[in-house]
């Protein structure tokens, strides 16, 4: 990614995962040599009044300094170029040739060959041979396969990426041409779709750490995109070529600037590092400012947001892995996917660090691994999502459960019971519905007696006993301090008394230990049948009514309402007296 800054580096805001990428790039053939023609190589830095022959003589005479062409090379960024030689060394082989040069720098190499001469860069969208993720040539047919070849690396204001240099029969190049169009293709492809899904989910559940992670991983694509040529061959976005140094940049410090806040809200740092929330802010801040002062258009600012952007990234990614390590250590779930994603970007940036000052030059495949690191890292995030999706999830649940029901007796409360018992009248079921309304007796009574914890005490065994007698089906809540109520689905009146009295009995049985002697409980129910037309508040109204009439007649008993009863109907048919307990 460092590439795209004009910093003696070319590490990638990428994640080494050495074992996946690995296994791809092998499975792909991608970190594999392929049977080159051996090659040697030398180069000097470009001098004003130098010629194509002069150079090529002083390579004769031994003046250039060698270099192998099979591993990293770096030339300096200077203000006027580079002159490079490559040497086929025998065998020969006069087949149809093709020089490549990856990775594929940023700036312009021309090729000074026996015919004439051509320049190769990403952003060149004429009809010659271009290569994918890297620079191509076609050695002309005319030109022997011993013949020497003259490179000019044309100054250019973003560093030069290490590259090395092969030549290889047509057939070959195809081959290797098309295994990287089909990895770079499945890369992107991974790495769009996650950011797809992240926003359609950032939408769906208004969770802005979705839309965080979106634009971090859009703007790593958008960063390999341009590093890699993709965007440039094949899918020739010429108009990008006039904007890549400006985009890239500003891709770069974006990327950073959202993968903090997202860092911050994925890993819940406010709950497990609050005091780290203050530099990675600040991180993301100073990041967006360095993408504002670069499009200014004011020299001195694009220049001072040129030095800041590189030592602002390094810090950055220590800082965001530290505070994951933090977030880990102290319980956060999440953080554990941000380490698994994230913490081998360091390695994977310290390497290719390591590349620009010589070091590692025959890793030349930790440049695509940068990109399937991306990919790999977009499905650990996205994964990550998922997993903070579920305990969301089930938090929600919780809360919900615990909203629903009473504190103390764990039935429903009042305002639960009367939603799930308004849905079942409005259901417009034809069904018999019968409404039992309890009411502890003389519960006043004992409470002052035997105090209040004592009460609490038998309103929970009472609720635990109603539970067990009435079926699953049956809706109990607690309406109000000692009252309860049930809504049976399906009971005719009889039915509705004989599960009451049953009710009145059970209770009337329970026994609450209160110093050595037993408390006995006693309830007095209403019963209610729906009727035409009836809401929760008319039923609930008319069996309260016909509890009162239970209260009035003595206590410990049931009563249906009167309306439910024919006028000549004896008096036991609804009320009902539960034999007294001594
Ligand atoms: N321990 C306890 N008592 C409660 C709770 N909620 C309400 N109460 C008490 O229940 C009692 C209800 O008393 P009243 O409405 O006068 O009725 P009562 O004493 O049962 O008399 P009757 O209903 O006429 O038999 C009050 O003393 C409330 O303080 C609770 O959650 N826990």
């Amino acid at each position: 990614m460092e590439r795209l800054i004009t910093v003696p580096a070319r590490s990638r805001h990428g994640r080494p995962w050495p074992g996946l990428v690995l296994g791809l790039l092998w499975l792909l053939g991608l970190g594999v040599s392929h049977a080159a023609t051996p090659l040697n190589g030398a180069w000097r830095e470009v001098r004003t009044d130098d010629t194509a022959q002069t150079v090529l003589d002083e390579y004769r005479a031994g003046l250039l300094k060698n270099f192998d062409p099979s591993l990293l090379q770096q030339f300096p960024r200077s203000s006027t170029g580079s002159w490079v030689v490559i040497a086929p060394q025998p065998p020969w082989n006069n087949d149809e040739r093709v020089l490549t040069i990856y990775p594929p720098p940023m700036g312009t190499v021309t090729v000074l060959g026996t015919g004439e001469t051509q320049s190769l860069a990403l952003d060149d969208f004429s009809e010659t041979l271009h290569g994918h993720g890297r620079l191509a040539w076609r050695v002309p047919a005319t030109q022997a396969a011993s013949a020497l070849i003259l490179l000019r690396f044309e100054p250019n204001l973003m560093l030069s990426a290490p590259v090395r240099f092969q030549i290889q029969t047509w057939s070959e190049y195809l081959r290797q041409d098309a295994r990287w169009l089909v990895f770079a293709s499945a890369c992107f492809a991974v790495m769009l779709a996650m950011v797809l899904m992240a926003l359609c989910f950032a939408l769906m559940l208004r969770d802005v750490a979705y839309a965080w992670y979106a634009g971090y991983i859009l703007c790593y694509t958008l960063i390999q995109g341009i590093q890699t040529g993709f965007m440039f061959h094949p899918l020739e976005w010429s108009w990008l070529s006039g904007v890549a140094l400006m985009a890239g940049p500003a891709a770069v410090a974006l990327s950073v600037a959202f993968a903090s806040l997202f860092m911050m809200r994925f890993c819940e740092l406010q709950r497990h590092a609050p005091l780290l929330r203050v530099p990675i802010m600040a991180l993301a801040v100073g990041m967006i400012q360095l993408v504002l002062m670069r499009c200014s258009h004011i020299a001195l600012l694009v220049e001072v947001a040129q030095i800041l952007l590189n030592p602002l990234l390094m810090i950055g990614a220590v800082l965001l892995l530290v505070a994951a390590i933090v977030a880990v250590a102290r319980g956060s779930r999440q953080a554990w996917f941000f380490l698994i994603g994230w913490t081998p970007l360091l390695l994977l940036t310290a390497s290719t660090s390591a590349q620009v000052s010589g070091a590692l030059p025959q890793l030349d495949w930790l440049n695509d691994a940068s990109l399937a690191g991306g990919a790999f890292e977009a499905i650990v995030l996205s994964l990550g999502l998922a997993d903070r999706a579920l305990i969301l999830r089930h938090d929600r649940d919780i809360v919900r459960v615990l909203a629903d029901r009473d504190a103390l007796t764990n039935v429903l409360n009042r305002r639960a019971w009367t939603e799930r018992a308004s849905a079942l009248l409005a259901s417009g079921s034809p069904q018999p519905i019968a409404l039992l309304f309890l009411d502890l007796d003389h519960f006043k009574l004992l409470n002052d007696r035997q105090g209040h914890n004592t009460g609490d005490r038998a309103l929970v065994a009472v609720a635990k006993a109603l539970a067990a007698e009435l079926r699953p089906s049956d809706l109990l809540g607690r309406y109000g301090g000692e009252e309860f109520v049930a809504l049976l689905d399906g009971a005719m009146p009889q039915q509705a008394m004989h599960v009451a009295i049953r009710l009145c009995r059970r209770v009337h049985r329970l026994e609450i230990p209160v110093s050595d002697e037993p408390l006995l409980l006693s309830v007095s129910i209403g019963v209610a049948i729906r009727r035409e037309g009836d809401d929760v508040e008319s039923l609930v109204e008319r069996a309260d009514q016909a509890m009162y009439d239970a209260k009035l007649n003595g206590r410990n008993r049931v009563c249906l309402h009167e309306e439910t009863v024919s006028p000549n109907a004896p008096a036991s048919s609804r009320l009902h007296v539960v034999e007294k307990r001594e």
